[in-house]
Formats: structure tokens, C-alpha cells, sequence
């Protein structure tokens, strides 16, 4: 997927024939799957990818304006959301999501050129990576002391510099980091995992609507008897397909939940603003997290009652009765 618009010039700055290039942040280090992602999202775009070491940093970075973008792990069709990236999008200033991509996801243990299974002790990889290979591990490494790292690049690195003895890896990392060999490929217990990136940036011009679009939000409901039903119903009465719910606690007090929500199409059609203003009058807090093209443009299934043509011709409807007309 190519990104259209990062913000109308924001981050060049011309003088004597000089341009600078806009720089993108990533989970780093390089050979991440993350920036496998960030490069498929910014492609066609002339940008300098920086890596940090947490999401937490690089949506930091952003916020800051020391960077244009950041692309981010958001969800793995094995492990499910990733808690550190919903996290760091509610805590600071708003972000908005405006552009997502998927990357198949595979995994090689790493390891110095020679090191043979019986002489690894030590195993690393990001929690996301080591869930994924639980049953490799246990039946491969059984008693290897497995710590976990920020990425899966910062293993191999790690292990690069003698610091750990294997690490679960992008097949990619191998070529990245000086005298690693692999010392098993393809190791996923669940092959053809899939794993959600999302290109985030300061609120801004939203992505034009494509009829194949994404709208994410999270939102906070009070502790009372159906109100998370109440908050399903404002999307299933316009018709819209909810594709994730996930919730995460506030950290204010135990038993208060965030949720976050995904559902197809824009905040530019009429159904999903109709649903947002809705949420927005029974939730106590509701964060906008962005509409954006979906990674697989698959368009959004909209039946008649909640297509644009239906809401308009309604609005005039009520506005004729408004006027005192006849309907
Ligand atoms: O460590 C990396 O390489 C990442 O890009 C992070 C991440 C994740 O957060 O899920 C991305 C994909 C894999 O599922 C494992 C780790």
C-alpha cells in the first residue's frame, strides 16, 4: 500500500537547492518486522526511516514532532492486539492512524556461526515472537533460559554481540547483523501468521474515504448494566461490521475498561458518523483513532437502509417535516 498524503509538506524544509527528507519512525532496529511494514507504508515516499527501541519512544518521538510518522504493531492473527501499542496511542496527545499494511510473519532462531542447540543457553525475543514458537521452543530448547527483548532485531543484535546465545528473528535479521547463522527456519507453531501494522501521525487532513476503509477508536463506558450492548447497537442499527473489540483497563481504577474498536468505513460516510455521534453521547470518553484505507481493500458491505444514498434522502425527509411540509 502506498501512502498518499503524510501532511502536506510538514517536515521538509528547502533552502539552497537542499531538501530535507521527512524522517518515519519504527520499532528498530533494523530488521524488525516492523520496518519490513513501515518501508511497505511509506513506499513511494521520500522518507528517512528511524528506528527506536519501544513503541512507547517512537510514538514519543512523534508526538514531539521530531518525526513525521511512525509505523507500529498493532495486532497478530496469533497473539491479538499489541498491548504496548494501545497503550502509548491513549497516553499523550492524540494520534490518528492513515495507514495500515499486513505482514506475513515467520521466524528463524538465530545464533553465532557454530553454535550448536545443545550449547544455547540463552533465548530471546520479543513477547510477541516467543509466543508464537512456545511449542518449537519447548520440544527444541527445552531448557534454555528464554528473556524476553523489545524486538525481534534487538535479540539477533544481542546475540550478534554475544550477549544471549539465539534469538527468534525475521528470517531477514540473518543478513543484518555480523556472523549469525540460523540454527532452525520457519520455527512458528501456527504457520501463516499474519501481523497488523498501522502508519500513525499527528492529527491532520484524514486519508480521502475509498469505500474500502477501516475507522478505529477507543472508548470508555460507564459500569452499568448494558452499556456495552448499548455501544454495539450504535454500530449494528447503521449496518456496520465491527471487526475488532479489544479492551485494555484505563489503569484509573480495576474493573474500568478502554475499549478499542475497528469497524469498516470511513468517518466521512454518513453511517459511521451518524454511529460516532452516537458513541459519543453515551460513552464518557470517545478517542478518534482514524479512518484509513484497509490493507487487503476488501470495500465495505453496506446494506440499502445504511447507504449514503438512504441517510441523505432521509435528511431531507426530516428537514421537509422541519419546514412543515408534507413527507
Ligand atoms: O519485534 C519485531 O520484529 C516487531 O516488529 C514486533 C512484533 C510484534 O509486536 O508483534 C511484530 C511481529 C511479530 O509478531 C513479532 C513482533
Amino acid at each position: 500500500m502506498m501512502i498518499t498524503d503524510l501532511g502536506s509538506g510538514e517536515g521538509f524544509s528547502a533552502g539552497r537547492r537542499l531538501v530535507l527528507v521527512p524522517h518515519i519512525a519504527y520499532l528498530g532496529p533494523p530488521g524488525t518486522f516492523t520496518e519490513q511494514a513501515t518501508r511497505i507504508l511509506t513506499e513511494g515516499f521520500d522518507a528517512d526511516l528511524l528506528p527506536y527501541e519501544t513503541v512507547p519512544q517512537a510514538l514519543a518521538a512523534l508526538r514531539a514532532g521530531e518525526v513525521l510518522a511512525a509505523g507500529v504493531p498493532v495486532e497478530s492473527s496469533v497473539e491479538g492486539s499489541v498491548p504496548a501499542t494501545l497503550d502509548a496511542l491513549i497516553s499523550g496527545d492524540p494520534l490518528i492512524a492513515v495507514a495500515e499494511a499486513t505482514v506475513p510473519v515467520q521466524f528463524d532462531v538465530l545464533v553465532r556461526a557454530g553454535v550448536t542447540a545443545d550449547q544455547v543457553r540463552t533465548v530471546a525475543s520479543h513477547p510477541h515472537a516467543i509466543a508464537q514458537v512456545r511449542g518449537w521452543l519447548a520440544a527444541n530448547l527445552p531448557d534454555a533460559d528464554v528473556r524476553m527483548a523489545s524486538s525481534t532485531a534487538a535479540a539477533a543484535k544481542e546475540v550478534a554481540d554475544g550477549e544471549l546465545d539465539a534469538a527468534i528473528a525475521a528470517p531477514l535479521a540473518i543478513e543484518l547483523f555480523d556472523g549469525l547463522s540460523a540454527l532452525a527456519r520457519g520455527i512458528a507453531d501456527t504457520p501463516d501468521a499474519i501481523t497488523r501494522f498501522l502508519l500513525l501521525r499527528r492529527p491532520g487532513a484524514l486519508p480521502e474515504p475509498t469505500g474500502a476503509d477501516r475507522t478505529s477508536i477507543a472508548a470508555v463506558i460507564t459500569d452499568e448494566v448494558g452499556t456495552l450492548t448499548e455501544l454495539m447497537l450504535e454500530l449494528s442499527l447503521r449496518g456496520i461490521n465491527l471487526s475488532r473489540i479489544e479492551s485494555r483497563p484505563t489503569k484509573d481504577r480495576l474493573g474500568e475498561y478502554r475499549f478499542f474498536l475497528d469497524f469498516d468505513g470511513h468517518v466521512a460516510d454518513a453511517r459511521i458518523g451518524d454511529a460516532l455521534s452516537g458513541l459519543r453521547r453515551r460513552c464518557s470518553e470517545v478517542r478518534f483513532l482514524g479512518s484509513y484505507p484497509k490493507a487487503d481493500h476488501s470495500p465495505a458491505n453496506v446494506r440499502p437502509s445504511a447507504s449514503e444514498q438512504a441517510f441523505q434522502a432521509s435528511a431531507r425527509w426530516l428537514a421537509r417535516l422541519r419546514e412543515g411540509g408534507v413527507a
